[in-house]
Protein backbone atom coordinates (compact mmCIF):
# COMPACT_ATOMS: atom_id res chain seq x y z
CA UNK A 1 0.00 0.00 0.00
CA UNK A 2 1.66 3.61 -1.01
CA UNK A 3 0.48 7.03 0.29
CA UNK A 4 -0.23 9.81 -1.82
CA UNK A 5 -0.10 13.41 -1.20
CA UNK A 6 -3.56 15.57 -2.38
CA UNK A 7 -0.91 18.30 -4.01
CA UNK A 8 0.25 15.70 -6.00
CA UNK A 9 4.10 16.60 -6.10
CA UNK A 10 5.36 15.24 -3.26
CA UNK A 11 7.14 11.50 -2.68
CA UNK A 12 4.83 8.80 -2.64
CA UNK A 13 5.51 6.82 0.80
CA UNK A 14 4.86 3.83 2.57
CA UNK A 15 2.53 3.46 5.69
CA UNK A 16 5.18 4.02 8.13
CA UNK A 17 6.44 6.94 6.34
CA UNK A 18 3.60 8.48 5.70
CA UNK A 19 2.83 8.06 9.43
CA UNK A 20 5.79 9.64 11.03
CA UNK A 21 6.06 12.48 7.65
CA UNK A 22 2.30 14.12 9.42
CA UNK A 23 2.36 16.84 6.41
CA UNK A 24 3.46 16.31 2.85
CA UNK A 25 6.01 18.01 1.40
CA UNK A 26 3.86 19.92 -1.08
CA UNK A 27 1.46 20.98 1.75
CA UNK A 28 -1.21 18.37 1.08
CA UNK A 29 -2.41 15.17 3.36
CA UNK A 30 -1.17 11.78 2.39
CA UNK A 31 -4.10 9.55 1.58
CA UNK A 32 -3.95 5.92 0.91
CA UNK A 33 -3.67 5.36 -3.46
CA UNK A 34 -5.98 2.97 -2.91
CA UNK A 35 -8.70 1.99 -0.74
CA UNK A 36 -9.05 -1.64 -0.15
CA UNK A 37 -13.07 -2.83 -0.67
CA UNK A 38 -14.26 -5.89 2.04
CA UNK A 39 -16.40 -8.52 0.97
CA UNK A 40 -19.99 -8.77 2.39
CA UNK A 41 -18.59 -11.90 3.74
CA UNK A 42 -15.58 -10.48 5.39
CA UNK A 43 -17.65 -7.65 6.84
CA UNK A 44 -20.67 -10.20 8.15
CA UNK A 45 -17.81 -12.38 9.65
CA UNK A 46 -17.12 -9.46 12.28
CA UNK A 47 -20.32 -9.83 14.38
CA UNK A 48 -19.73 -11.62 17.57
CA UNK A 49 -15.55 -10.19 17.24
CA UNK A 50 -13.90 -7.84 19.97
CA UNK A 51 -13.45 -4.31 19.19
CA UNK A 52 -9.34 -5.17 19.02
CA UNK A 53 -10.42 -8.12 16.40
CA UNK A 54 -12.80 -5.81 13.81
CA UNK A 55 -9.82 -3.61 14.37
CA UNK A 56 -7.31 -5.24 12.99
CA UNK A 57 -9.39 -6.75 9.90
CA UNK A 58 -10.24 -3.06 9.03
CA UNK A 59 -6.45 -1.64 9.26
CA UNK A 60 -4.47 -4.53 8.11
CA UNK A 61 -5.01 -4.03 4.43
CA UNK A 62 -3.67 -0.57 5.02
CA UNK A 63 -0.29 -0.80 6.84
CA UNK A 64 1.57 -2.94 4.33
CA UNK A 65 4.81 -4.48 5.83
CA UNK A 66 5.18 -1.75 8.68
CA UNK A 67 4.36 -4.43 11.42
CA UNK A 68 3.85 -8.34 11.33
CA UNK A 69 0.58 -9.69 11.79
CA UNK A 70 1.65 -10.92 15.52
CA UNK A 71 2.94 -7.49 16.32
CA UNK A 72 -0.05 -5.28 14.99
CA UNK A 73 -2.47 -7.53 17.21
CA UNK A 74 -0.16 -6.75 20.11
CA UNK A 75 -0.06 -2.77 19.66
CA UNK A 76 -3.75 -2.94 18.88
CA UNK A 77 -4.20 -5.12 22.10
CA UNK A 78 -2.09 -2.95 24.31
CA UNK A 79 -3.78 0.45 23.19
CA UNK A 80 -7.50 -0.47 23.69
CA UNK A 81 -6.13 -2.61 27.18
CA UNK A 82 -7.16 0.84 29.14
CA UNK A 83 -10.20 1.64 28.21
CA UNK A 84 -12.77 2.39 31.13
CA UNK A 85 -15.30 -0.15 28.93
CA UNK A 86 -15.37 -3.53 27.51
CA UNK A 87 -16.86 -2.85 24.09
CA UNK A 88 -14.55 -0.29 24.11
CA UNK A 89 -17.46 1.90 22.15
CA UNK A 90 -20.83 0.89 23.24
CA UNK A 91 -24.25 1.83 21.13
CA UNK A 92 -26.90 3.20 23.23
CA UNK A 93 -30.16 3.60 22.53
CA UNK A 94 -31.83 6.57 22.19
CA UNK A 95 -35.58 6.31 20.16
CA UNK A 96 -36.41 3.80 18.07
CA UNK A 97 -34.15 4.30 14.99
CA UNK A 98 -31.93 6.88 16.94
CA UNK A 99 -28.48 5.34 18.64
CA UNK A 100 -25.21 7.22 20.14
CA UNK A 101 -22.03 5.42 19.93
CA UNK A 102 -20.47 6.22 22.90
CA UNK A 103 -16.53 7.17 21.95
CA UNK A 104 -15.74 8.41 25.30
CA UNK A 105 -14.53 5.98 27.31
CA UNK A 106 -10.78 6.36 27.01
CA UNK A 107 -8.03 7.65 29.39
CA UNK A 108 -8.67 11.16 28.24
CA UNK A 109 -12.58 10.85 27.52
CA UNK A 110 -12.93 11.96 23.90
CA UNK A 111 -12.46 10.05 20.77
CA UNK A 112 -9.94 11.35 20.46
CA UNK A 113 -7.74 8.33 22.39
CA UNK A 114 -9.17 5.73 19.93
CA UNK A 115 -6.39 6.71 17.49
CA UNK A 116 -4.01 8.75 19.64
CA UNK A 117 -3.50 5.23 21.83
CA UNK A 118 -3.02 3.34 19.25
CA UNK A 119 -0.96 5.78 16.90
CA UNK A 120 0.98 5.93 20.64
CA UNK A 121 2.09 2.54 20.01
CA UNK A 122 2.79 2.59 16.52
CA UNK A 123 5.33 5.28 16.95
CA UNK A 124 7.08 3.53 20.02
CA UNK A 125 7.34 0.71 17.60
CA UNK A 126 8.59 2.17 15.12
CA UNK A 127 10.87 4.56 16.66
CA UNK A 128 12.62 1.80 19.01
CA UNK A 129 13.12 -0.32 15.88
CA UNK A 130 15.40 2.80 14.15
CA UNK A 131 16.53 4.26 17.27
CA UNK A 132 15.64 7.87 15.74
CA UNK A 133 13.36 10.41 17.79
CA UNK A 134 11.30 13.03 17.02
CA UNK A 135 9.26 16.41 17.84
CA UNK A 136 5.50 16.11 17.69
CA UNK A 137 3.80 19.43 17.44
CA UNK A 138 0.48 19.30 17.52
CA UNK A 139 -2.37 22.21 17.25
CA UNK A 140 -5.61 21.58 19.40
CA UNK A 141 -8.84 22.85 20.01
CA UNK A 142 -8.88 20.68 23.64
CA UNK A 143 -9.22 16.90 23.04
CA UNK A 144 -6.27 16.30 20.62
CA UNK A 145 -4.03 18.17 22.50
CA UNK A 146 -4.66 16.06 25.90
CA UNK A 147 -5.31 13.12 23.94
CA UNK A 148 -1.84 12.75 22.28
CA UNK A 149 -0.19 14.32 25.39
CA UNK A 150 -2.00 11.35 27.47
CA UNK A 151 -0.40 8.22 24.66
CA UNK A 152 3.40 10.49 24.38
CA UNK A 153 3.91 11.47 28.10
CA UNK A 154 7.49 10.20 29.23
CA UNK A 155 8.29 8.40 26.12
CA UNK A 156 12.21 8.61 25.71
CA UNK A 157 12.54 9.07 22.11
CA UNK A 158 9.57 11.94 21.29
CA UNK A 159 8.83 15.16 22.82
CA UNK A 160 5.42 16.62 22.11
CA UNK A 161 4.57 20.27 21.81
CA UNK A 162 0.80 21.27 21.84
CA UNK A 163 -0.35 24.50 20.73
CA UNK A 164 -4.29 25.44 22.22
CA UNK A 165 -5.67 28.97 21.69
CA UNK A 166 -5.65 30.62 25.21
CA UNK A 167 -8.82 30.63 27.03
CA UNK A 168 -11.15 28.85 24.50
CA UNK A 169 -10.69 25.51 25.98
CA UNK A 170 -12.78 24.05 28.85
CA UNK A 171 -10.82 24.03 32.44
CA UNK A 172 -11.10 20.00 32.26
CA UNK A 173 -9.23 20.23 29.15
CA UNK A 174 -6.80 22.95 29.87
CA UNK A 175 -5.79 20.88 33.18
CA UNK A 176 -5.50 17.32 31.43
CA UNK A 177 -2.50 19.14 29.13
CA UNK A 178 -1.02 21.41 31.98
CA UNK A 179 -0.71 19.17 34.58
CA UNK A 180 1.40 16.14 33.18
CA UNK A 181 4.53 16.40 35.22
CA UNK A 182 6.85 14.55 32.28
CA UNK A 183 9.62 16.39 30.94
CA UNK A 184 8.49 15.65 27.36
CA UNK A 185 5.34 17.77 27.33
CA UNK A 186 4.93 21.22 26.48
CA UNK A 187 1.64 23.09 26.50
CA UNK A 188 1.77 26.11 24.57
CA UNK A 189 -1.57 28.25 25.20
CA UNK A 190 -1.14 30.64 21.69
CA UNK A 191 -2.50 34.29 21.75
CA UNK A 192 -5.52 33.28 18.79
CA UNK A 193 -7.93 30.52 18.09
CA UNK A 194 -7.42 27.24 16.77
CA UNK A 195 -6.92 27.82 12.73
CA UNK A 196 -4.96 29.99 13.81
CA UNK A 197 -2.40 27.14 15.65
CA UNK A 198 -2.96 24.64 13.33
CA UNK A 199 -2.23 27.48 10.68
CA UNK A 200 1.55 27.51 12.74
CA UNK A 201 2.05 23.63 12.70
CA UNK A 202 1.48 23.51 9.09
CA UNK A 203 3.59 26.71 8.66
CA UNK A 204 6.43 24.24 10.97
CA UNK A 205 5.94 21.65 8.73
CA UNK A 206 6.78 23.81 5.50
CA UNK A 207 9.85 25.23 6.79
CA UNK A 208 11.77 22.35 5.95
CA UNK A 209 15.07 23.62 7.43
CA UNK A 210 13.25 23.34 11.22
CA UNK A 211 11.09 20.64 9.83
CA UNK A 212 14.24 18.32 9.66
CA UNK A 213 16.11 19.88 12.44
CA UNK A 214 13.97 18.99 14.91
CA UNK A 215 12.54 16.00 13.43
CA UNK A 216 9.06 17.35 13.52
CA UNK A 217 6.12 14.40 13.26
CA UNK A 218 2.31 15.12 13.48
CA UNK A 219 -0.26 14.10 15.62
CA UNK A 220 -3.27 15.87 14.26
CA UNK A 221 -5.69 14.12 11.60
CA UNK A 222 -3.38 15.44 9.28
CA UNK A 223 -1.56 12.24 10.01
CA UNK A 224 -2.99 9.28 7.86
CA UNK A 225 -2.98 7.20 10.94
CA UNK A 226 -5.46 8.83 12.89
CA UNK A 227 -7.92 8.81 10.15
CA UNK A 228 -7.88 5.34 9.78
CA UNK A 229 -8.02 4.26 13.63
CA UNK A 230 -11.26 5.98 13.50
CA UNK A 231 -12.57 4.04 10.86
CA UNK A 232 -13.07 0.96 12.53
CA UNK A 233 -15.89 2.11 14.89
CA UNK A 234 -17.44 2.88 11.88
CA UNK A 235 -17.54 -1.15 11.12
CA UNK A 236 -18.17 -2.07 15.38
CA UNK A 237 -21.27 0.19 15.25
CA UNK A 238 -22.85 -0.45 11.84
CA UNK A 239 -22.22 -4.47 12.39
CA UNK A 240 -24.09 -4.53 15.77
CA UNK A 241 -26.92 -2.66 13.92
CA UNK A 242 -27.28 -5.38 11.12
CA UNK A 243 -24.66 -4.20 8.42
CA UNK A 244 -23.72 -6.00 6.06
CA UNK A 245 -27.23 -6.79 5.72
CA UNK A 246 -29.18 -3.40 5.95
CA UNK A 247 -27.78 -0.04 5.47
CA UNK A 248 -26.93 1.91 8.67
CA UNK A 249 -26.62 6.27 8.44
CA UNK A 250 -24.19 8.26 10.94
CA UNK A 251 -24.52 11.77 12.30
CA UNK A 252 -20.83 13.31 13.10
CA UNK A 253 -20.13 16.23 15.39
CA UNK A 254 -17.60 17.73 12.92
CA UNK A 255 -14.90 20.54 13.10
CA UNK A 256 -11.33 19.26 11.07
CA UNK A 257 -13.59 16.44 9.05
CA UNK A 258 -11.11 14.12 10.45
CA UNK A 259 -13.95 12.12 11.76
CA UNK A 260 -16.79 12.34 8.88
CA UNK A 261 -14.14 11.40 6.70
CA UNK A 262 -13.02 8.36 8.55
CA UNK A 263 -16.88 7.14 7.70
CA UNK A 264 -16.49 8.03 4.10
CA UNK A 265 -13.40 6.05 4.12
CA UNK A 266 -15.62 3.20 6.01
CA UNK A 267 -18.39 3.75 3.00
CA UNK A 268 -15.21 3.29 0.66
CA UNK A 269 -14.28 0.27 1.90
CA UNK A 270 -17.56 -1.38 1.45
CA UNK A 271 -19.63 -0.78 4.56
CA UNK A 272 -23.09 0.40 3.59
CA UNK A 273 -23.57 3.66 4.90
CA UNK A 274 -26.86 5.45 3.91
CA UNK A 275 -26.09 8.92 5.24
CA UNK A 276 -23.34 10.61 6.58
CA UNK A 277 -24.75 13.88 8.09
CA UNK A 278 -21.77 16.55 8.78
CA UNK A 279 -22.98 18.59 11.97
CA UNK A 280 -22.37 21.61 12.46
CA UNK A 281 -21.80 24.50 15.73
CA UNK A 282 -22.26 28.04 14.85
CA UNK A 283 -18.85 27.50 13.20
CA UNK A 284 -20.81 26.79 10.14
CA UNK A 285 -18.45 26.57 7.25
CA UNK A 286 -18.74 22.80 6.21
CA UNK A 287 -22.47 22.79 6.52
CA UNK A 288 -22.60 26.35 4.14
CA UNK A 289 -20.40 25.02 1.62
CA UNK A 290 -22.56 21.93 1.04
CA UNK A 291 -25.30 24.43 0.91
CA UNK A 292 -23.60 26.76 -1.48
CA UNK A 293 -20.74 25.22 -3.15
CA UNK A 294 -18.97 28.21 -1.79
CA UNK A 295 -16.19 27.49 0.98
CA UNK A 296 -16.01 31.34 2.42
CA UNK A 297 -13.98 31.70 6.00
CA UNK A 298 -15.32 33.97 8.28
CA UNK A 299 -13.93 34.49 11.67
CA UNK A 300 -14.38 32.11 14.01
CA UNK A 301 -17.05 32.43 16.94
CA UNK A 302 -16.22 30.66 20.40
CA UNK A 303 -19.21 28.65 21.32
CA UNK A 304 -20.45 26.01 23.88
CA UNK A 305 -18.79 23.37 21.91
CA UNK A 306 -14.92 24.81 21.72
CA UNK A 307 -13.61 22.05 19.88
CA UNK A 308 -15.51 22.15 17.15
CA UNK A 309 -14.54 26.50 16.74
CA UNK A 310 -12.76 25.53 13.57
CA UNK A 311 -12.93 27.49 9.63
CA UNK A 312 -10.15 25.70 7.98
CA UNK A 313 -11.08 22.31 8.22
CA UNK A 314 -8.14 20.39 7.32
CA UNK A 315 -9.20 17.23 6.03
CA UNK A 316 -11.82 18.98 4.04
CA UNK A 317 -9.13 19.08 1.31
CA UNK A 318 -8.70 14.90 1.39
CA UNK A 319 -12.97 15.00 0.56
CA UNK A 320 -12.05 17.42 -2.11
CA UNK A 321 -9.08 15.25 -3.37
CA UNK A 322 -11.47 12.71 -4.39
CA UNK A 323 -14.01 15.15 -5.10
CA UNK A 324 -11.87 16.33 -8.15
CA UNK A 325 -11.21 12.72 -9.26
CA UNK A 326 -7.73 12.61 -7.55
CA UNK A 327 -6.27 16.15 -9.31
CA UNK A 328 -3.50 17.41 -7.37
CA UNK A 329 -2.89 20.83 -8.96
CA UNK A 330 -6.72 21.46 -8.58
CA UNK A 331 -6.42 20.80 -5.12
CA UNK A 332 -3.95 22.62 -4.56
CA UNK A 333 -5.02 25.66 -6.91
CA UNK A 334 -8.06 25.86 -4.68
CA UNK A 335 -5.75 25.28 -1.57
CA UNK A 336 -4.08 28.97 -2.49
CA UNK A 337 -7.54 30.10 -2.96
CA UNK A 338 -8.10 29.88 0.83
CA UNK A 339 -5.33 32.02 1.53
CA UNK A 340 -7.23 35.02 0.18
CA UNK A 341 -10.59 33.78 1.82
CA UNK A 342 -11.83 31.20 0.34
CA UNK A 343 -12.74 29.08 -2.73
CA UNK A 344 -15.64 28.48 -5.28
CA UNK A 345 -16.01 24.75 -5.77
CA UNK A 346 -16.89 23.41 -9.12
CA UNK A 347 -19.79 22.00 -10.58
CA UNK A 348 -19.27 18.34 -10.70
CA UNK A 349 -16.80 17.99 -7.30
CA UNK A 350 -19.61 20.17 -5.67
CA UNK A 351 -22.28 17.34 -7.01
CA UNK A 352 -20.04 14.62 -5.63
CA UNK A 353 -19.98 16.01 -2.16
CA UNK A 354 -23.51 16.74 -2.32
CA UNK A 355 -24.43 13.36 -3.05
CA UNK A 356 -21.74 12.32 -0.08
CA UNK A 357 -22.03 14.38 2.72
CA UNK A 358 -25.86 15.54 4.22
CA UNK A 359 -25.44 18.21 6.62
CA UNK A 360 -26.74 20.39 9.42
CA UNK A 361 -25.70 23.36 12.29
CA UNK A 362 -27.10 23.84 15.79
CA UNK A 363 -27.35 27.00 17.10
CA UNK A 364 -26.10 27.77 20.55
CA UNK A 365 -29.60 27.58 21.41
CA UNK A 366 -30.21 24.26 19.85
CA UNK A 367 -27.40 22.57 21.50
CA UNK A 368 -28.30 23.69 25.13
CA UNK A 369 -31.93 22.40 24.34
CA UNK A 370 -30.33 18.99 23.57
CA UNK A 371 -28.69 19.01 26.58
CA UNK A 372 -31.90 19.84 28.26
CA UNK A 373 -34.13 17.52 26.52
CA UNK A 374 -32.40 14.41 26.24
CA UNK A 375 -31.45 14.55 29.54
CA UNK A 376 -34.57 14.90 30.79
CA UNK A 377 -36.56 12.41 28.65
CA UNK A 378 -33.47 9.74 28.27
CA UNK A 379 -31.35 10.62 31.44
CA UNK A 380 -28.32 10.64 28.88
CA UNK A 381 -26.26 13.82 29.89
CA UNK A 382 -24.31 14.83 26.45
CA UNK A 383 -21.44 16.81 26.07
CA UNK A 384 -22.28 20.27 23.57
CA UNK A 385 -20.42 18.32 21.37
CA UNK A 386 -22.67 15.40 21.07
CA UNK A 387 -25.94 17.75 21.41
CA UNK A 388 -25.03 19.34 18.36
CA UNK A 389 -24.95 16.07 16.69
CA UNK A 390 -28.00 14.53 18.18
CA UNK A 391 -29.83 18.17 16.73
CA UNK A 392 -28.54 17.77 13.57
CA UNK A 393 -29.38 14.34 13.33
CA UNK A 394 -33.01 14.64 13.98
CA UNK A 395 -34.47 15.88 11.07
CA UNK A 396 -32.51 12.76 9.29
CA UNK A 397 -34.17 10.20 11.49
CA UNK A 398 -36.07 7.46 9.66
CA UNK A 399 -35.12 4.92 6.59
CA UNK A 400 -32.20 3.44 8.57
CA UNK A 401 -30.98 3.54 11.81
CA UNK A 402 -28.94 6.23 12.39
CA UNK A 403 -25.71 6.62 14.80
CA UNK A 404 -25.03 9.63 16.16
CA UNK A 405 -21.32 9.86 17.29
CA UNK A 406 -20.93 10.93 21.01
CA UNK A 407 -17.44 12.31 20.86
CA UNK A 408 -17.02 13.62 24.19
CA UNK A 409 -18.32 12.88 28.22
CA UNK A 410 -20.10 15.43 29.50
CA UNK A 411 -17.47 15.39 32.47
CA UNK A 412 -15.36 17.72 30.36
CA UNK A 413 -17.50 20.41 29.75
CA UNK A 414 -19.08 20.62 32.96
CA UNK A 415 -20.05 24.58 32.89
CA UNK A 416 -21.77 23.96 29.75
CA UNK A 417 -23.58 20.94 31.01
CA UNK A 418 -24.66 22.50 34.13
CA UNK A 419 -25.87 25.60 32.50
CA UNK A 420 -28.56 23.28 30.48
CA UNK A 421 -29.02 20.37 32.44
CA UNK A 422 -29.01 21.30 35.99
CA UNK A 423 -26.56 18.80 36.25
CA UNK A 424 -23.11 18.36 36.29
CA UNK A 425 -21.22 14.71 35.11
CA UNK A 426 -18.46 13.46 38.02
CA UNK A 427 -14.85 13.02 36.64
CA UNK A 428 -13.93 9.57 36.83
CA UNK A 429 -12.14 8.67 39.99
CA UNK A 430 -8.43 8.54 38.69
CA UNK A 431 -8.74 12.52 37.22
CA UNK A 432 -10.74 13.03 40.59
CA UNK A 433 -7.75 15.35 41.92
CA UNK A 434 -7.65 17.12 38.51
CA UNK A 435 -8.29 20.58 40.18
CA UNK A 436 -5.89 20.31 42.28
CA UNK A 437 -2.74 19.21 40.60
CA UNK A 438 -0.20 22.19 39.50
CA UNK A 439 -0.34 23.41 36.31
CA UNK A 440 2.70 24.03 33.79
CA UNK A 441 1.86 26.13 30.75
CA UNK A 442 4.00 28.87 28.38
CA UNK A 443 2.27 31.59 26.68
CA UNK A 444 3.52 32.25 23.73
CA UNK A 445 2.31 34.52 20.67
CA UNK A 446 1.47 33.13 17.20
CA UNK A 447 4.63 34.42 15.61
CA UNK A 448 6.17 31.70 13.94
CA UNK A 449 9.79 32.23 14.69
CA UNK A 450 8.71 32.78 18.22
CA UNK A 451 7.22 29.24 18.66
CA UNK A 452 10.11 27.88 16.67
CA UNK A 453 12.34 29.63 19.28
CA UNK A 454 10.20 28.04 22.26
CA UNK A 455 10.41 24.56 21.02
CA UNK A 456 14.29 24.79 20.22
CA UNK A 457 14.97 25.79 23.56
CA UNK A 458 12.71 22.84 25.37
CA UNK A 459 13.24 20.09 23.33
CA UNK A 460 14.73 17.22 25.65
CA UNK A 461 17.41 16.05 23.50
C1 LIG B 1 -15.46 16.47 21.26
C2 LIG B 1 -15.23 16.70 19.80
N1 LIG B 1 -16.26 16.52 18.97
C3 LIG B 1 -16.10 16.72 17.64
C4 LIG B 1 -14.91 17.13 17.10
C5 LIG B 1 -14.80 17.30 15.63
O1 LIG B 1 -14.09 16.24 15.04
P1 LIG B 1 -13.30 16.44 13.70
O2 LIG B 1 -12.28 17.52 13.96
O3 LIG B 1 -12.67 15.15 13.40
O4 LIG B 1 -14.28 16.89 12.69
C6 LIG B 1 -13.83 17.35 17.95
C7 LIG B 1 -12.50 17.80 17.46
O5 LIG B 1 -11.87 17.19 16.70
C8 LIG B 1 -13.97 17.10 19.33
O6 LIG B 1 -12.94 17.22 20.15
N1 LIG C 1 -11.18 19.26 17.68
C1 LIG C 1 -9.81 18.97 17.57
C2 LIG C 1 -9.12 19.83 16.57
C3 LIG C 1 -7.92 19.15 15.97
O1 LIG C 1 -8.37 18.11 15.17
P1 LIG C 1 -7.50 16.93 14.62
O2 LIG C 1 -8.47 15.80 14.53
O3 LIG C 1 -6.97 17.36 13.33
O4 LIG C 1 -6.39 16.62 15.57
C4 LIG C 1 -9.19 19.03 18.96
O5 LIG C 1 -9.87 18.69 19.90
O6 LIG C 1 -8.07 19.42 19.12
Amino acid sequence: MRYISTRGTAPELSFEEAMLTGLARDGGLYVPQDVPVLTHAQIAAMAGKSYEEVAFDVMRPFIGDTFTDAEFKGLIDQAYAGFGHAARAPLVQLDANHYLLELFHGPTLAFKDFAMQLIGQMFQAALSRSGDRVTIVGATSGDTGSAAIEAFRGLAAVDVFILYPHGRVSEVQRRQMTTPVEANVHALAVDGDFDDCQAAVKDMFNDFAFRDEVRLAGVNSINWGRVLAQVVYYFTAAVSLGAPHREVSFTVPTGNFGDIFAGYIAKKMGLPIADLVVATNRNDILHRTLETGAYTKQGVTPTISPSMDIQVSSNFERALFDAYGRDGAAVAAQMEDLKSGGFEISQGAYQMLKETFKSGRASEEDTNAAIKTYFARHGELLCPHTAVGVHVAEPHLGRTPMVTLATAHPAKFPDAVKEAAGVTAPLPPRMADLYDRPERLTRVSGDLAALQAVIRERITH
